[in-house]
């Protein structure tokens, strides 16, 4: 029995990120929410044939508290895409809000549930979801995942276009690190389960890493003010709670590239930010995933001196997404306190007694 619940599940990645997870049998109850369309979206699903009951919530009546309750995985693809011209750090004050906002819902409802984070930006929405969960004192940086899987699936589709059989896609494997934003993307390509082919110039090489760093953009471009990914994102998005799923049932083996706080796995943080020479509060690096969430956090492995300066390079605008969250709580806690003086100011006054 697994209940997963999908967070924005009207929406251009949810709805058809609800269809494959009810198509998955391993789903047997499956909870819509969105702030609207869901009873539609829900009552359509319904009818497929397959194990996952599935039911839709609306904000009214406590609608996110019911979608969440007994939740054990929650993928939360909620808030605004982008349009041509706009980096994803340009979503952060809108989705900020609505990533918090959720994520309150799950710390007070589902505190165990796994909670994968779609919405963007990615490298600053999983630390704001952590920074909730502390709020709550229910932070456990083992069940809280940036989903930077589409990466992951476009490397092994440009990879295989590259070699020259699109048919090998499914089984080429690169690991991809760092973040989901830009140069914060990547790939290790030379840990590619198909190697490229030797005869690959610098310059194709180089127009393959930065085709995959910059992938979300093609999609953009091409949609043409109609959105970002969708599509190829709800693929990526169910394949990581496919994985999370299974991990939770109690396969053994399951790594996956995702963007965690550090402190999941101690040992292995810490061995990482040796590697990447920066204390970073998170990274996106292969992580094994077992019945609690995080088993261990591993090694990014052998690098050539290429990717050495792709990793050096992704740090400083990690580092700024990263530390954005923690200024904004500054900010946020400074007009709150401001507010709070001016409608009691007896409360900065000194005591009479
Ligand atoms: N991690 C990735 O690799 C990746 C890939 C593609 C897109 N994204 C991001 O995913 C997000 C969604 O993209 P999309 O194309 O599906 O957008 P969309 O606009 O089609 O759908 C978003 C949905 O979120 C809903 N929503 C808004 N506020 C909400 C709230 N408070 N509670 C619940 N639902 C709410 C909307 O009603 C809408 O149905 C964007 O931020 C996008 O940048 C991430
Ligand atoms: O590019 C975007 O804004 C969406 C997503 O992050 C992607 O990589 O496709």
């Amino acid at each position: 029995m697994v209940k997963a619940v999908v967070l924005g599940a009207a929406g251009g990645i949810g709805q058809p990120l609800s269809l494959l997870l009810k198509n998955n049998p391993l789903v047997t109850s499956l909870s819509l929410y969105d702030i609207v369309n869901t009873p539609g979206v829900a009552a359509d699903l319904s009818h497929i044939a397959t194990p996952a009951k599935v039911v839709g919530y609306l904000p009214p009546d406590d609608g996110l508290k019911k979608a969440l309750a007994g939740a054990e995985v929650v993928v939360i693809p909620a808030g605004v895409p982008r349009k041509p011209g706009m980096t994803r750090d340009d979503l952060f004050k809108i989705n900020a809000g609505i990533v918090r906002d959720l994520a309150t819902g799950i710390a007070t409802t589902a505190p165990k549930a796994f909670v994968l984070v779609i919405s963007n930006p990615v490298n600053s929405t999983v630390p704001i979801v952590a920074e909730v969960f502390k709020k709550h004192g229910v932070f456990d940086p083992k069940r809280i995942f940036g989903v930077t899987t589409l990466d992951v699936v476009r490397a092994s589709t440009f990879v295989s276009e590259i070699i020259g059989d699109l048919s090998l896609a499914p089984s080429v494997t690169v690991p991809v690190v760092g973040g989901h934003s830009g140069v914060t993307i990547v790939p290790l390509l030379s840990q590619s389960s198909h190697p490229l082919p030797s005869s690959i110039s610098k310059e194709d090489h180089e127009a393959l890493v930065k085709r995959i760093q910059f992938g979300g953009d093609e999609v953009v471009k091409a949609k043409d003010g109609a959105g970002s990914a969708t599509l190829s994102m709800a693929y990526a998005g169910a394949e990581f709670a496919v994985k999370i799923i299974k991990a939770l049932k109690g396969e053994k083996g399951i790594v996956a590239p995702t963007f965690v706080n550090l402190s999941a796995d101690k040992s292995g943080g810490d061995a990482l930010k040796k590697e990447i020479g920066k204390d970073l509060d998170y990274f996106s690096a292969p992580v094994e995933l077992g019945p609690d969430g995080v088993v261990s956090i591993r090694s990014l492995g052998t690098l050539t001196d290429n990717e050495k300066e792709l990793v050096k390079a992704a740090i400083p605008e990690l580092e700024t997404n990263i530390e954005k969250v923690r200024e904004t709580q500054s900010k946020y806690l400074l007009v709150t306190l401001t507010l709070l003086y001016r409608a009691y100011p007896s409360l900065h006054r000194p005591s009479s007694r």
